[in-house]
């Protein structure tokens, strides 16, 4: 196994950098950079020397395996943040053998030495790249485990249930309940719901990680642009008296009520010969069909158009644009003028509501990506097929498929492993 070494603090001028080693060269390069080892998990101020050469003066930290991050042996270098400083440090630890990390590698060694899970190991990645204080939340509570303990639980389950439908098969003519296999059945379908409810509330899960996508929608001059950067508080858009401004799509990141959001202007609706235009409309349509949201825009000083009219439905809020304007109103609609700024208190209200009703806030672990949705998607039509199978073999058989796509949420396969412990406590007539 190789020995490696990462910055773990971002790149460019900091007050201090952290330097990360593991793997079972950490402890030998410790002592070679600042003598002998420190005192286990306690910051010791040393000299780091190397070749003749005070490299700086930094904060250590010696975490001997398992008792690290890793599991490995493990090392923090906590150096002033110069870059000639991070880069004699890192010179120094390649000359004695160390490797630089692959992106990730230190979270996948911790894996592999068992100290998290797949789904924490998604969650420290949604950690660190976590945006709005919501996403913060449900990353955390991944990285922690959250998932985790809640697929050991059913993983637990289906495999007493495994164990009881095996014995059924092995031990038919001897005195078992004659109600055993109906009753695996039954505990099994009780599970199926408990994974349905969570794969029901995945999509809000994977919006709060990803964002949720809305799109301003109308025709030309609808005032589409000047809303974006009204509600962007910014000039992201180009705003003209020309129609068909906008052609391709403008996208700005917005955070609404702890939600991440990515807001798109598109191009006007409309029949158009000019080629750039049309391709624009193509993909103001592709940004409808593929948005959570849509906001529709219709001029208070023009009649609504039927293309947008056309893209109405549950998911979009209709605005009445340019209010200041004056005109009729349309039915349903929130006015709104991007000039006086008057309406938009209540329209980023009601999109603020309708995002967070799309986004996962709730306080219990949830699933966040689709990966997970398939994993668990597998497991329930597994589970699907328990009370159609003709056969306890067939039973026992949908009972291990299932088992297999939790193990794959996990990564952790060792089904057999479990099926040991659990045989070993079942002592029918043996
Ligand atoms: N300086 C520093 N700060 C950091 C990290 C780090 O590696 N170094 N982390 C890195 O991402 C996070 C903290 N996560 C950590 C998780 C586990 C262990 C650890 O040593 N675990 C041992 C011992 C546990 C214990 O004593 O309670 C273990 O699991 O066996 C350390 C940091 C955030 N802050
Ligand atoms: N009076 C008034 N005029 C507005 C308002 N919002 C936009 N306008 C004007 O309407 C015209 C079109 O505005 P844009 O925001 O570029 O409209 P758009 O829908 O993005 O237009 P396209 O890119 O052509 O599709 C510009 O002249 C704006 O100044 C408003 O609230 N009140």
């Amino acid at each position: 196994m190789r020995t490696i070494f990462a910055l773990a603090s971002g790149a460019g001028r900091a007050a201090v950098a952290v330097m990360r080693v593991s793997g079972p060269g950490a402890g030998a390069v410790l002592e070679a950079l600042v003598g002998r080892l420190p005192t286990p998990r306690m910051a010791s101020l040393r000299r780091l020397r190397h070749g003749g050469v005070v490299l700086d003066q930094a904060l250590v930290l010696w975490f001997p395996g398992p008792a690290s991050y890793t599991g490995e042996d493990s090392a923090e270098l906590h150096l002033h943040g110069g870059p000639a400083v991070v880069a004699a440090v890192a010179d120094a630890l390649v000359a004695l053998g160390m490797h630089p990390a692959e992106p990730g590698e230190f979270t996948r060694r911790a894996f592999l030495n068992g100290k998290l899970d797949l789904t924490a190991a998604e969650g420290i990645a949604d950690l660190i790249a976590a945006e709005t204080e919501a996403q913060r939340r449900q990353a955390l509570r991944q990285a922690e485990g959250g998932l985790a303990a809640r697929h050991a639980e059913w993983a637990a389950r289906l495999t007493r249930l495994l164990a009881r439908q095996e014995a059924f098969i092995e031990f038919e003519e001897e005195d078992l309940p004659s109600d055993l296999d109906a009753q695996v059945t039954a505990d099994a379908l009780a599970l199926r719901e408990e994974m349905a409810a969570l794969l029901a509330e995945a999509p809000r899960g994977e919006r709060l990680r990803e964002g949720v996508a809305v799109a301003i929608l109308g025709a030309p001059n609808a005032g589409k642009s000047s809303l974006l950067n009204a509600l962007a508080e910014r000039e992201a858009a180009i705003v003209s008296a020309r129609a068909g401004t906008t052609r391709d799509v403008v996208e700005v990141r917005l955070e609404l009520g702890g939600v991440p959001v990515t807001l798109a202007d598109t191009a006007g609706l409309r029949e158009t010969a000019d080629e750039i235009e049309a391709e624009g409309v193509r993909r103001a349509l592709a940004r409808a069909e593929a948005a959570d949201l849509r906001l529709l825009a219709f001029a208070s000083d023009a009649a609504p158009d039927s293309a947008t009219l056309a893209l109405q439905g549950p998911d979009a809020i209709l605005v009445a644009t340019k209010a200041d304007l004056g005109g009729t109103t349309m039915m349903g609609a929130l006015a709104v003028s991007a000039h006086t700024g008057a309406g938009l208190p209540a329209l980023r209200a009601a999109l603020e509501a309708a995002v967070r009703d799309r986004a996962g806030l709730s306080e219990a672990a949830g699933l966040t990506r689709p990966r997970h949705r398939a994993a668990l998607g597998e497991t329930v039509e597994w589970l699907d097929r328990l009370p159609i199978a003709p056969m306890p073999e067939l039973r026992a058989e949908a009972l291990r498929g299932a088992l297999r796509g939790l193990s794959r949420l996990t990564g952790r396969v060792d089904v057999e492993q479990v099926l040991d412990l659990v045989f070993g406590e079942f002592c029918i007539g043996k």
